[in-house]
């Protein structure tokens, strides 16, 4: 799998082992590294003229030198721009000695029309806000449009939080980087700051990356097609779980609906809507192959779950805030409490569900942790996030990834925190980025669908941070393949090629 997201901390690690391991050396990764962006630029500008290479201090500098000899080898026109020396014996001080273009000092770049950037400033080792021969150098990029090539990560970009460190990056067209992507890569604002990432293999085994016994996946179907439930021969609804799905009063009822849709969509062989007395009418009036029962009490969901086993719950989704739903919900966590497990698989609390407990929320977190209690997913976008994990979130010091893991945490909770780049956290740190999202998906009942996704899956007895990753990943994916014009109520329907595939993708995978 080349999945794995590796820190720069990490990645240091890999090349250090890479090169003990062999059979290349550091200039020989280097090397390697150059030439791979050398291609990339010799393959999508053929045209340009000149090239202007940019070096930093340190080795992302070394791949910028290297990058200039191959492409001045190849003929193409050449200037290097130097932010500060090598290192003396470093690699990248071999790599600028093997380079025949004279260095001009980067202070005095001065690109003309119809030329090209290759930004070699800054990659993994970028440790504050850049210095203003770079910043200038940005706006003389960007005043002219000039199309930039970024080496690893655009200058200016923490590859461990995606963050810009000070005011300025580059914002990259291409940005080529080696062996795994970092999570700056996928998390905001890096991600839009990297342009198209292409992953180069500059012979680190993948047997060193396995050593390093990564926490951290881009969220791709490798990481859990194999967990996706596939309905055995001798299926019937119930074996295939049944979820159960809150709603709210009279004049909310909509979201409900569509989380329960969608955990249907998802596979759940039955799904019941769970609705108050008062809503009872509206939402039968707008059910047909969801269930709905009455349930106001917690002694009525008591008895929906010894009566009809449910496997799976969304609580949260237009249901309101306050004492109920926390009764509710510590009701469903405690299901288990008198012995053996209740068989509910997993609680799916979002919107309203996650708000309920901003004052309380060690009520929630404690309950977690009794024995037998079915798994808890969070599905908190920042705004949520917030009013539960007030510390973490106002800790500017902790990327979005680190602020999950420590939500994650603290709740014993798999966490899916939302947005263009959501994160999903297990409790014990293995997190998952994704990549797939789209604008389309920033639509009212968005957020309802996912829940009813997560909980689909649950229901069926998937691994719940396997189901909460594939769910997030499914829904980005109708969601961009639907395009323009998308509403929430086009999600379900949308899941189905997208599930179509995974499915024949997983039994081809058996055979
Ligand atoms: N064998 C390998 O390891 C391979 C590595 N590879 C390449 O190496 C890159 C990582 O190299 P790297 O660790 O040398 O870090 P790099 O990004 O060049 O910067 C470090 C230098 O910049 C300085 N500095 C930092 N920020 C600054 C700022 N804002 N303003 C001013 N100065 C600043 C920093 O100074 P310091 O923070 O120590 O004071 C230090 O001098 C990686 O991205 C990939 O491209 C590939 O060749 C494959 C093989
Ligand atoms: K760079």
């Amino acid at each position: 799998m080349s999945n794995e997201l590796l820190s720069p901390v990490e990645m240091a690690e890999a090349d250090r082992l890479a090169i003990a391991t062999g059979p290349f050396n550091g200039i020989g990764l280097m090397r390697r590294a150059g030439a791979a962006v050398a291609a990339v630029v010799l393959a999508r500008y053929p045209a340009a003229t000149p090239v202007h290479v940019l070096c930093g201090p340190g080795n992302n500098g070394g791949d910028g030198y290297v990058v200039a000899r191959l492409l001045a080898e190849a003929g193409v026109d050449v200037a290097i721009w130097v932010s500060g020396k090598p290192r003396a014996g470093s690699d990248a001080a071999i790599a600028a000695a093997e380079c025949p273009v004279a260095p001009r000092p980067l202070t005095a770049f001065a690109p003309d029309f119809g030329s090209i950037v290759v930004d070699a400033l800054y990659g993994a080792g970028l440790s504050k806000s850049l210095p203003v021969d770079a910043t200038n150098a940005i706006d003389f990029a960007r005043s002219l449009l000039l199309p930039v090539v970024a080496i690893d990560l655009p200058s200016g970009v923490s590859g461990d939080t995606g963050a810009v460190l000070g005011e300025e990056a580059f914002r990259a067209d291409i940005t080529v980087t080696f062996a795994r992507k970092k999570p700056g890569h996928l998390l905001l604002p890096g991600r839009e700051l990297c342009g198209e990432i292409v992953l180069a293999d500059i012979g680190i085994p993948d047997s060193v990356v396995n050593d390093l016994i990564p926490r951290t996946f881009e969220n791709k179907p490798a990481l859990w097609v194999g967990n996706l439930p596939v309905p055995a021969t001798d299926a019937h609804k119930y074996k295939r779980g049944h979820a159960g799905v809150f709603s709210g009063g009279p004049s909310t009822t909509g979201a409900a609906r569509l989380s329960a849709l969608a955990a249907a969509r998802a596979g759940a062989g039955a799904v019941t809507v769970l609705s108050p007395a008062d809503a009872m009418q509206i939402n039968a009036a707008h059910l047909t192959a969801i269930m709905l029962r009455r349930s106001d009490t917690v002694a009525d969901l008591n008895n929906f779950i010894g009566e009809r086993r449910p496997s799976a719950f969304v609580l949260g989704p237009g249901f309101g805030v306050g004492e109920r739903t926390r009764d509710l919900a510590l009701a469903i966590l405690r299901a288990g409490r008198q012995g053996a497990a209740s068989g509910i698989g997993g609680l799916v609390l979002d919107a309203d569900g996650i708000t309920s407990f901003r004052d309380e929320p060690a009520s929630l977190f404690e309950a977690t942790r009794e024995p037998h209690a079915p798994a808890l997913v969070m599905t908190p976008h920042e705004g949520e996030f917030a009013r539960l994990f007030s510390d973490i979130a106002a800790d500017k010091s902790l990327s979005k990834l680190a602020k999950a893991r420590a939500a994650a945490q603290r709740a014993n909770a798999v966490v899916v925190y939302k947005g263009a780049d959501t994160v999903i956290v297990a409790p014990n740190g293995l997190a998952a980025i994704n990549g797939n999202g789209a604008p389309w998906l920033a639509t009212a009942g968005s957020g309802d669908v996912l829940a009813g996704i997560i909980a689909g899956l649950l229901a069926q007895g998937m691994a719940v941070f396997a189901a909460a990753a594939a769910a997030v990943w499914i829904h980005a994916e109708a969601g961009r393949r639907f395009g323009p014009g998308l509403i929430a109520e086009d999600l379900p329907l949308a899941m189905v090629p997208v599930l179509r595939e995974l499915v024949e993708a997983k039994q081809a995978d058996a055979i």
